[in-house]
């Protein structure tokens, strides 16, 4: 079964559609360095306000942790939606409460309204059902049907992804569509030779779909925050680095999978080591099996990887005909570490075949670097999301929109 389209819903006209959106943007100081993701959001929005519905937008941002927390109000990024979409945006500053119900009620036909952060409330989150189902209950008072278009998020059993859309009539947006179209030409038949690349931080989260990758790709390159947990799987020492430690004889399992199938994961042979974690850090590079050797011994953080990893990784980049790549290959929003992250990017331009990058962060990193997005086969807003869909899981946000 295929998703269920905006069509299906029938005329939307007067008629108040929560669109569940990923606004999940990173943020200096209040200040949205990268609002790919609410660019993203705007076909969906648009066309829904040109039908005159009521467009009630929910999203989270960032892990809060069930609690009202200003770092994570959404408020600067309804303010630029408001600049993108060039026309007023409300604001509520609850998501189910007094300010929501009141901003909703007063909602003309063809305008719009943002609510804050869903994550500031704990049933969003909740692993029992019967929480996530009465959060999920609440935001229906505020909406005639749902349209989901939070890419990012669709591997999320959560209750404005999953419950929701089982509440009201539901469907999924031009974004969601416009992803798997793209997805599905790397899943259905990739050109060889096929290259993934993983960095980032959230590793035990994405360590998982190695296990899936590996009969599929040729080649499997680690960088980021992953990269640690690979070379401490192989005895080495890490010194403060990033570090899953309950994850190493998963590891040690996918090493000895790739040998018995004839993959290649290609792990760092350096790494930019930091005296400590910050711009102003003392800096060493060093031999990837020696970061406790700098002069910041067992101290010393992993925050990059180094020249001679990141050309190596460019070489086979380059020479691939498809290519998805998930998470930074350092810190590259401190200038010290953006080097890898940088070298990395640049081979994904050169690739004669589709190049795919995927993730919030990765999809900031390029832009903040100074490529354009037009330099790539294609820039996915979900991290998490694409790669567990190439792993061919099914995807709780999707399945309750049809998709099977
Ligand atoms: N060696 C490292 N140590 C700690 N954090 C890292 C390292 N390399 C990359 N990161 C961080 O990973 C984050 C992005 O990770 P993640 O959320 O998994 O990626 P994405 O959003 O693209 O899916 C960035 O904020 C970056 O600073
Ligand atoms: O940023 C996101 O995912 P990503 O980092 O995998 O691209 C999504 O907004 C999901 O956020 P979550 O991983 O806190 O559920």
């Amino acid at each position: 079964m295929t998703l269920r389209t905006i069509e299906s819903l029938g005329s939307l006209r007067g008629k108040r559609v929560i669109v569940r959106c990923d606004l999940n943007v990173p943020l200096d100081d209040g200040r949205i360095t990268d609002d790919g993701r609410v660019r993203a959001s705007l076909p969906t929005l648009s066309a829904l306000l040109a039908e005159g519905a009521r467009v009630v937008v929910v999203s989270h941002l960032g892990r809060p942790d069930g609690e009202p927390n200003p770092k994570y109000s959404l408020a600067p990024v309804a303010a630029r939606l408001g600049e993108l979409i060039g026309r007023p945006v409300a604001f509520a500053t609850d998501t189910v409460g007094a300010s929501a119900t009141d901003a909703v009620a007063a909602l003309a036909d063809g305008e719009i309204v943002v609510l804050e952060n869903l994550r500031f409330n704990a049933g969003e989150t909740s692993k029992v059902d019967s929480e996530r189902g009465a959060f999920a209950a609440q935001l229906a008072e505020l909406g005639d049907a749902l349209v989901s278009d939070g890419f990012g998020v669709v591997h999320r059993k959560q209750a404005s992804v999953y419950d929701l859309a089982q509440i009201l009539p539901s469907a999924a947006g031009l974004l969601i569509a416009a992803e798997l179209d793209v997805l599905d030409r790397l899943t259905a038949n990739p050109e060889a030779p096929y290259t993934v690349v993983l960095g980032g931080s959230k590793v035990s989260d994405k360590l998982g779909v190695i296990g899936h990758l590996l009969p599929r790709v040729n080649s499997l390159l680690i960088g980021g925050g992953m990269l640690f947990t690979f070379l401490a799987a192989q005895g080495h020492k890490v010194g403060s680095s990033l570090l899953e430690a309950d994850q190493l004889d998963t590891v040690r399992g996918y090493l000895a999978e790739a040998e018995r199938l004839g993959v290649k994961i290609v792990l760092p042979t350096d790494v930019v080591v930091a005296s400590k974690f910050g711009a102003d850090a003392e800096i060493a590079v060093t031999a990837a099996d020696s970061i406790e050797e700098t002069p910041f011994g067992v101290s010393g953080l992993g925050l990059d990887i180094g020249p001679d990893t990141a050309q190596a990784f460019a070489a086979i980049i380059r020479e691939s005909k498809t290519v998805f790549w998930n998470g930074p290959m350092g810190v590259f929003e401190l200038a010290p570490f953006a080097e890898g992250t940088r070298a990395v990017a640049a081979a994904l331009t050169e690739v004669d075949g589709l190049s795919v990058v995927g993730g919030g962060d990765s999809a900031a990193a390029v832009r903040i670097l100074g490529f354009n997005d037009d330099q790539f086969g294609h820039i996915s807003t979900g991290g998490g999301a694409s790669l567990e869909f190439l792993e061919g899981k099914r995807l709780p946000g999707l399945e309750v929109l049809g998709w099977a």
